[in-house]
């Protein structure tokens, strides 16, 4: 442990320290796409939307659906598990590449309970078809709010907007989800935003901690030896937001800088940038602007949440706490980031941290998705184009642009 003196900048790792057996997701996922499955006679759930509108009610349960063309697919793109419908392209899903996340997959959501039929589920090409039978079978499969899976933890379900670690340093200061965000999810309007993933990239120098603070949240366990990180890796976390399934793909790279490379390749399309610094390191903290301008040299400007985080909060108390804390506040401002403190070894906000990211990026994806939609409601007629009726922007419904992102 780094108790005392800052470390030199980002040094090579001591040659005795053990490095984590991991691969970057390009490299330790490369396996042949599975091949496509042949169509099947899906069987809908009431809740199912018809095959090809699905704005028109939904159909009676058990009935087949009218395409016959069901197919729930699986493709690995850049090491990532895509499920996609053709039932419901709607549902097209980013589910991960673990053990875990290919365990909880369904077959297609239209057909769930014909995971024994070669034709359409798991049977076929599926990695672990016995645990996803015994997952069916014991019903958990069938949540109203989770088909993907088992039921969300409790802990990851956020009815109210999480809020600030220091309102000196924080991204909105508002207590409440937006207006037109909490009436989307109330009518269960929210578009395909339920369903997809965000991207959260955590980045910063070795040693910081950053594997620890994602394993303790999403695995709630706390490993004191050192294992370096190689490339990236990443987890899965499954929430329930205002209602509404939502999760984030939360990305773990290496801090050491012989596989920045490898690692910056999967910056790209994150909608939240975790920096993280040790707090009992001044110099890790000064590293994280450079860490920050890597990440953001990937993603369009404006695009992402920031956040700035300070780990190993429990070796630090007092004024020596106040005053590292204050330093990164500081520095949070500059970076136009939100400052936290936390500790994977206690545990200590580190829930409510990833909360207050889910609940952002979630609030983000809905406004944005609203956007989209008023945008396509221009109609062109007789050559004029005729912009149906969309709310005045006032100062709480202000766009996604002005939703405090970098
Ligand atoms: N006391 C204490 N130690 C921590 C905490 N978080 C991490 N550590 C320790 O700090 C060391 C480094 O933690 P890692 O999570 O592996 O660091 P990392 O930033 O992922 O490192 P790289 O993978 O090399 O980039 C480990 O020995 C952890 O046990 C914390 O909150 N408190």
């Amino acid at each position: 442990m780094n108790s005392g003196s800052p470390r030199a900048a980002v040094p090579p790792p001591p040659p005795h320290l053990p490095q984590r057996a991991q691969f970057p997701n390009s490299l330790r996922t490369q396996r042949a796409p599975v091949a496509r499955r042949p169509s099947c006679q899906a069987t809908l759930e009431a809740s199912a939307a018809p095959h090809s509108d699905h704005s028109a009610p939904p159909r009676r349960p058990e009935q087949p659906c009218a395409g016959a063309s069901c197919k729930w697919e699986q493709e690995y793109v850049t090491g990532l598990l895509t499920l996609d419908c053709q039932c419901r392209p709607d549902l097209a899903l980013n589910v991960g590449h673990s053990s875990d996340a290919i365990r909880q997959t369904p077959a297609c959501p239209e057909c769930p309970r014909r995971h024994g039929d070669r034709r359409c589920g798991p049977g076929l090409g599926r990695a672990e078809p016995s645990a996803f039978a015994a997952a069916t079978d014991s019903g958990r499969m069938r949540s109203s709010l989770t088909p993907w899976g088992s039921p969300v933890s409790r802990d990851h379900i956020i009815s109210s907007f999480p809020k600030w670690y220091t309102p000196d340093a924080c991204l909105q200061l508002k207590e409440n989800f937006h207006r037109q965000v909490s009436a989307a999810c109330q009518l269960r309007n929210t578009g395909t935003v339920g369903l997809k993933l965000s991207k959260v990239v955590v980045v910063g120098d070795l040693y910081v901690g950053k594997t620890s603070l994602i394993h303790r949240f999403c695995k709630n366990v706390f490993d004191r030896d050192y294992k370096a990180t190689i490339g990236v890796d990443f987890e899965i976390e499954r929430f329930e937001i205002a209602g509404i399934p939502y999760s984030l793909q939360i990305w773990d790279t290496a801090g050491q800088e012989k596989f920045k490379c490898i690692a910056s390749a999967y910056y790209r399309g994150a909608q939240v940038i975790i920096t993280a610094f040790d707090l009992t390191d001044v110099q890790t903290l000064e590293h994280t602007r450079q860490w920050l301008e890597d990440a953001l040299r990937e993603n369009e400007a404006g695009s992402c949440f920031i956040f700035l985080v300070g780990t190993k909060k429990d070796l630090l108390s007092g004024a020596a706490c106040e005053q590292a804390e204050a330093e990164a506040v500081h520095l949070a401002n500059e970076m136009q980031a939100e400052y936290w403190s936390v500790s994977a070894k206690t545990g200590e906000n580190v829930k409510a941290f990833f909360s207050r990211v889910a609940a952002l990026a979630f609030e983000q994806s809905i406004l944005q998705d609203l956007e989209r939609r008023n945008s396509a409601r221009l109609q062109v007629g007789d050559g004029n184009l005729i912009r149906m009726a969309s709310p005045p922007e006032t100062q709480e419904n202000k766009m996604p642009s002005s939703l405090g992102c970098c």
